[in-house]
């Protein structure tokens, strides 16, 4: 569905000031990129500063990773559509009752229901992290494990690393939509991440969409940076 998709890459707007990324986001078109809003920005400014990046004409992520239990996490997905959001995500290691939940509470928006993904392996984690929680599997097998339970639950897809992508799309199929952070065009700093791929190699191997932060906006010329990208993606 999304691989014929030309706006792929999704800004992480993850600044404390929302002066400046307001700045940043006047500079951009929503004809070249979306935007993700997360747990920084949102907990700072709230859902005005949502809306008013709907009202700008953005499709908006709307990454808050919730997990709880079914009942509370279906209401704060019902919350996100309300905002007019394009996305939003919950953990699938929240299991199978609370996403099919939150899916149901979707379906009173019809047409207008935002995407609803799950978080898999955070891609800051790698396989001695996951040993630490007592996962005895590879980030791979864990990611297709709780793919596998985002698809059962009826969600839009995950969100994963680029380098799982090609195995999920193996198994899961071209309409199951992957969410890939950990995008670093070369030569740029990998930061915390662990399981990391330029924008290109991730494209290559089935990302529909690229989440891209610190190497855009904290880049000495952020738009320069983007359409460095998308045109690296032939958009
Ligand atoms: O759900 C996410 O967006 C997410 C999931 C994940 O596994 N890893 C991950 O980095 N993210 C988010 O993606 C963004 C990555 O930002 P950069 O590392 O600056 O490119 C951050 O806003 C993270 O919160």
């Amino acid at each position: 569905m999304s691989s014929v998709d030309s706006k792929k890459v999704l800004i992480a707007l993850d600044y404390d000031d929302q002066g400046k990324a307001l700045a940043f986001v006047k500079q951009l078109s929503p004809s070249t990129c979306r935007l993700k809003v997360g747990k920084e920005m949102f907990t700072l400014f709230g859902p005005d500063f949502v809306k008013q990046l709907v009202d700008l004409g953005f499709d908006v992520f709307l990454d808050l990773k919730f997990h709880d239990i079914p009942n509370t996490v279906a209401k704060a997905v019902t919350a996100a559509a309300k905002l007019g959001v394009w996305m939003v995500n919950v953990h699938a290691s929240g299991g199978v009752a609370m996403m099919e939940k939150a899916k149901a509470a979707l379906t009173p928006f019809g047409d207008k229901a935002p995407l609803l993904i799950a978080v898999t392996v955070l891609t800051s984690m790698d396989e001695i992290q996951l040993k630490q929680l007592g996962i005895d599997k590879s980030p791979q097998e864990q990611v297709l494990y709780l793919a596998k339970l985002a698809q059962q639950a009826g969600l839009d897809g995950v969100v994963c690393s680029a380098q799982e992508a090609q195995l999920l799309k193996s198994q899961l199929g071209s309409e199951f939509t992957l969410v890939t952070p950990g995008i670093r065009p070369a030569g740029s700093d990998a930061g915390d991440q662990k399981r990391i791929m330029t924008p290109e190699r991730a494209v290559a191997s089935g990302s529909d969409y690229l989440v891209i932060g610190r190497p855009i906006t904290q880049a000495a010329d952020p738009v320069a940076v983007l359409t460095e990208i998308n045109e690296s993606l032939g958009d």
